[in-house]
């Protein structure tokens, strides 16, 4: 216990600091023998009212903001002014603090976190570098896969994954780090090399409450970095400036609009690709798209500061593709272009949908299929169906998660936002298969389709059950179908 306890702010210790601890957990349920339960509280309930069922079930510890009313005599208590900060150390510990042996890069913003975190762990690879993604799709560790639940897990599961990836021989560490991580101190106690900031924009007001409180969250990454490390910012994005206004870190930026640290710009744009020219030297990508000019440069971006050469860090770049589920295109059988992107926020959307627009030559229909997900920001709903039925020659309505809620009530929420001279655009079809193929069978040869908001996910949430669903696999099943 007392090892566990090291650098941990205690405020009140009671029992004995020695006792034999065999595991920590937050989580009553899964408090076994021997185990040292740490109460938080949550969005939801608070941790400190199951401090007795985890006695029960065998915790001999408790790491608590507030003295329990009932002290057991064979229980050790300690407590501290905050418990998840508190996790952070005691779970960075437990591990053998793993981050310190890694050079951790974080990346934060609302759009383009997994694009540039893939792309970087990718980069790493190819340079030969033995490295561990954390991401929304997946975690990598030098190559091998493990499933991921969120963007950025618990601090305890983080620990124990680059514990994994030490042993591995992992040099390099990239990770996503969401404003919802941020604020409930899922990254406490780790030790990053260098933060990065890609953008900030609508999304998750129903978690933050408002637009200030979201930029506060993001802004406490950096805010807290130390000395030693680097951090990144986009200055094209207004609040890029703000991230780094009182962080310690040695500052970067990078843009493609203004004077900055890392610069790039768009030679040209087509549908297979992009010849961009990057800090001086031109170079071609297929990844497609102003918002992967962004990506890139911030990968560039990365590695110059991680100490890469220019010249190595071009050939390896130029060869990346695009992430699953990020702006992924085929070209069916009878000629129609098929795109599937995550957009699932009104400023990516709108990004897709420019992307799309400056390289169509509108000779083609345009047609989107969008849908928002449930219990989430209600904000979002009818900006994205203004932005969809505005940008696209027909916009179908449909659903993406609905989770607990009616798929109806959403899709209504969603209409709202379209202006009256695009009533005639848009269908809404709550079936997301039935819209998908709705899409299809009203394209001709050369037309283009995009279907936002899912992208790599393979499932869909309908009142509170996963069904298997993937938009990708449903557009080429479809398309075969109905000979399209
Ligand atoms: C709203 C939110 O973010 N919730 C996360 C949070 O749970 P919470 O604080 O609400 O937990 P709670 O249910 O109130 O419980 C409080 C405490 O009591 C404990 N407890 C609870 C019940 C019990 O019987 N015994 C017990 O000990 C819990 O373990 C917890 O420590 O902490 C949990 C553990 O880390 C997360 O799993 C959980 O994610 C939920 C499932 C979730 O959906 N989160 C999403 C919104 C999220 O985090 N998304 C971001 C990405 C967003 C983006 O950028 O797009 C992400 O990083 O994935
Ligand atoms: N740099 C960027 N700026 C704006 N939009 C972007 C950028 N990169 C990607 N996008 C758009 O946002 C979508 C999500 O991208 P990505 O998955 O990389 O973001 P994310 O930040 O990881 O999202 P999440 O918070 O859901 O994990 C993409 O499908 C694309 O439409
Ligand atoms: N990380 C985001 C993903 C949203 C993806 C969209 N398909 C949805 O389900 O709303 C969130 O949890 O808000
Ligand atoms: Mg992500």
């Amino acid at each position: 216990m007392k090892d566990l306890l090291y650098k941990v702010n205690i405020r009140e210790l009671m029992g004995n600091p020695l006792v034999e601890i065999s595991t920590v957990e937050f989580d009553s349920r899964k408090v076994a023998e021997s185990t040292l339960f740490v109460a938080q509280s949550g969005t939801q309930v608070d941790g400190h009212d199951f401090i007795d069922k985890a006695i029960e079930l065998g915790a001999v510890a408790i790491v608590c903001e507030k003295k329990p009313a009932q002290i057991q005599d064979h229980v050790t208590y300690v407590v501290v002014e905050n418990s998840s900060i508190a996790l952070g150390i005691i779970a960075s510990n437990l591990y053998g603090n793993p981050t310190e042996k890694l050079k951790l890069i974080g990346i934060t913003g609302t759009n383009g976190k997994t694009t540039t975190a893939t792309l970087t762990y990718n980069l790493l690879e190819s340079l030969g570098f033995a490295t561990i993604l954390v991401s929304t799709i997946r975690i990598l560790i030098h190559g091998k896969e493990y499933p991921s639940s969120h963007t950025t897990p618990d601090i305890l599961t983080l620990n124990k994954i680059f514990s994994e990836a030490v042993e591995a021989g992992c040099e390099y560490a990239v990770m996503e780090v969401s404003s919802h991580g941020i604020h409930q101190n899922r990254i406490a106690g780790l030790h990053f090399q260098v933060g990065v900031f890609s953008n900030i924009s609508h999304d998750h007001l129903d978690y933050h409450k408002t637009f200030a409180e979201y930029i506060k969250a993001k802004k406490k990454f950096f805010d807290e970095l130390p000395k030693s490390s680097h951090s990144l910012t986009n200055i094209d994005d207004k609040n890029g400036i703000v991230m780094l206004q009182n962080t310690d870190s040695t500052r970067h930026s990078y843009a493609l609009k203004t004077d900055a640290d890392f610069k790039a710009r768009i030679l040209e744009n087509q549908f297979d690709g992009m010849l961009m020219l990057l800090d001086g030297k031109e170079f071609w990508t297929p990844l497609i798209g102003q918002f992967n000019a962004y990506n890139l440069l911030a990968v560039y971006s990365i590695a110059r500061i991680l100490g890469f050469d220019q010249e190595e860090i071009l050939t390896s770049l130029s060869k990346l593709k695009t992430v699953d589920g990020r702006f992924q295109s085929i070209i069916t059988e009878n000629g129609i272009v098929a795109i599937v992107d995550y957009a699932h926020t009104p400023d990516a959307l709108e990004n897709v949908l420019n992307t799309i627009q400056n390289i169509r030559t509108r000779n083609e229909k345009l047609i989107t299929v969008v849908g928002c997900g449930g219990d989430r920001d209600k904000t979002k709903r009818p900006e994205m169906a203004k932005i969809a039925s505005n940008e696209s020659d027909l916009a179908i309505f449909t659903s993406d998660n609905p989770r607990s809620e009616d798929p109806e009530a959403i899709l209504a929420e969603m209409e709202v936002g379209v202006e009256p001279q695009n009533f005639r655009k848009t269908l809404k079809i709550t079936d997301r298969k039935e819209a998908i193929k709705t899409a299809l069978k009203m394209a001709d040869r050369g037309d283009i389709i995009l279907v936002a908001g899912k992208g790599h996910e393979t499932y869909q949430e309908i009142k509170g059950v996963k069904h298997h669903f993937d938009d990708m696999e449903t557009i080429v099943e479809l398309s075969k179908q109905l000979n399209k």
